[in-house]
């Protein structure tokens, strides 16, 4: 698991160990994490033509210390200074004992940043306020057509440390170094994918953030990894049948929208619970494709028992059916359609009750259901889905670029999904969402673990049929067996 904390709780534990320890002790435990990176990224450093990059703070200090680290071992290292009555005092010593040398005029510094081997961007951490500012845009702008590598301290500069967003031109990094804890912006879009690839340096703050004897700080955000997906796959006994292992309801598609009812029952055949029971108009359709689905004529609460139900893929504005759903006492995942139909109050009595409702809103349903502008969303996943949790009392699977999952009443660190793909952005690839996590319920998961490993395992399922070419929502259901296998396969 891959866990994020915010910058106050960070801050907080930074103090917290700084003042157990030698003055400059953790910056240097950070500069020596640092210039290991960079040296790996190199692979020869020695001739090696550096640009640090050094903006006022201690990110910057880092940066200029670490500078210190290659240049001892023979790179030629230049520090250009952003604000250059200000840099790091100790770092700007350490670069220029070992032989590296300063740049005070940055704007004459683009050719450097060009030609650099590696640029290393120390302009601004935790510490930053707003975007990028004006005097760093040509230099981050000649890092990304550069013919080196950029690695980031900390995380990339002009990125929102606690969201994840970028006003205007942000650092674009290969790697980025962050020290003690991931950010939540390395988690998540658009600044996850500035960020690169991530490597993580301990520096001690272990203890103060689990809340030991530092600050009850609790993480904003996680992210799941193979190992941790694999745990949480139900996996069949040898005396399960179909039904211990949970039958899944599909309450979906209308006689206008039979593919989505097809297309969610798709999904649901892969995860995980013993058998499929469909409900409504589309039948003959589902039957053509997967003849394995239990067809019922009648409505929900007289269709047999089930463990789980997805409502709402196709549904067009068939109200009876949501609420019928929403009034069973088991698990409900609500898509498309039955979002708009769901009552506020049906759910969270749910909620309220202990009943589990997974909501999987995109962007666009999601600020709908909370009455603001798509952007809002869009630019504020994390506050977007807690917000909707807590209104709902259901746990909600907001849908997009990172797809993050919020668990009933907003609480609790939010789960960022790390393995979806643009290509994923197709028509019917929600229902195979939204069928996939319905089983995953039945089969017993909590609606966050549900939610979180349907969006993994549709994300991978998405990158194998992508392989870099559009896909149609089918080939990913398609492939989920494969994603599950590769899951598996990592976690023994
Ligand atoms: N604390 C620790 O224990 C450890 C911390 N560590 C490191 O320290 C980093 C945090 O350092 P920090 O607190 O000095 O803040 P930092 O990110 O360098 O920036 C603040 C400065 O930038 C400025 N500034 C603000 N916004 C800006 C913008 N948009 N664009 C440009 N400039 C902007 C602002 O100045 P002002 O607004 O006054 O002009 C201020 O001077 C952290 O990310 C990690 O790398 C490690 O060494 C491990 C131990
Ligand atoms: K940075």
């Amino acid at each position: 698991m891959r866990t994020a904390y915010s910058v106050e709780t960070v801050r907080a534990a930074e103090r917290e160990l700084m003042a157990r320890l030698p003055e400059g002790a953790l910056m240097q435990r950070a500069a020596a994490g640092l210039a290991a990176a960079c040296a790996d990224v190199l692979g020869r450093v020695y001739g090696s033509r550096v640009v640090l990059l050094v903006g006022s703070g201690d990110n910057g200090g880092d940066a200029l210390y670490a500078g210190a680290r290659l240049a001892r071992r023979g790179a030629g290292v230049r520090a250009v200074l952003l604000a250059p009555g200000r840099a790091h005092a100790g770092g700007l010593a350490a670069l220029r004992r070992a032989g590296g040398s300063v740049v005070s005029d940055a704007g004459g510094a683009v050719g450097l940043v060009e030609q650099a081997d590696l640029v290393v961007d120390g302009i601004v951490g935790i510490g930053g306020k707003g975007g990028l500012r004006e005097a760093a845009v040509p230099l981050a702008e000649a890092a990304r057509r550069g013919r080196g590598v950029v690695v980031a301290v900390d995380l990339p500069s002009g990125v929102d440390a606690d969201t994840g967003e970028a006003r205007g031109t942000a650092v674009r990094a290969d790697v980025t170094v962050t020290f003690g804890a991931y950010k939540p912006g390395l988690l998540i879009d658009p600044g996850r994918e500035y960020a690169g690839v991530v490597r993580f340096v301990d520096i001690g703050l272990g203890r103060g953030l689990a809340g030991g004897t530092g600050p009850a700080g609790s993480p904003r955000a996680e992210a799941l990894q193979h190992a941790d997906v694999a745990r949480l796959l139900p996996v069949p006994g040898a005396e399960s049948d179909k039904y211990r292992r949970g039958v899944v309801g599909i309450a979906a598609g209308s006689a206008r929208y039979p593919g989505a009812a097809v297309l969610a029952v798709g999904g649901a055949l892969r995860g995980g619970a013993g058998a499929v029971r469909y409900v409504g108009p589309a039948g003959g359709a589902v039957l053509a494709r997967y003849p394995e689905t239990l067809v019922s004529e009648r409505g929900p609460a007289r269709a047999g028992r089930v463990q789980a139900w997805v409502v709402g893929p196709g549904a067009g504005d068939d109200a009876a059916t949501v609420g019928e759903v929403l009034a069973a006492d088991v698990p409900v995942l609500i898509d498309a359609d039955g979002l708009r139909l769901a009552e506020v109050g049906a759910v969270r009595g749910r909620g309220l009750r202990g009943v589990p409702t997974l909501m999987t809103p995109h962007a666009g349903e999601a600020a709908a259901l909370l009455g603001v502008e798509r952007e809002e969303v869009e630019s504020g996943r994390l506050a977007a889905a807690r917000e909707l949790a807590a209104r709902y009392e259901a746990a909600v699977l907001l849908k997009g670029s990172t797809t993050v999952v919020a668990e009933a009443g907003g609480g609790g660190a939010v789960r960022v999904n790390p393995t979806g793909t643009p290509w994923l952005a197709t028509a019917g690839s929600g229902d195979v969402l939204s069928g996939l996590g319905g089983s995953l319920l039945a089969a017993g998961l909590s609606a966050v673990d549900a939610g979180s490993v349907a969006a993994y395992l549709h994300g991978l399922a998405g990158r194998f049929a992508a392989e870099g070419a559009p896909v149609a929502a089918e080939d990913v259901a398609g492939r989920i067996a494969e994603a599950w296998r590769s899951v598996v396969g990592a976690g023994v």
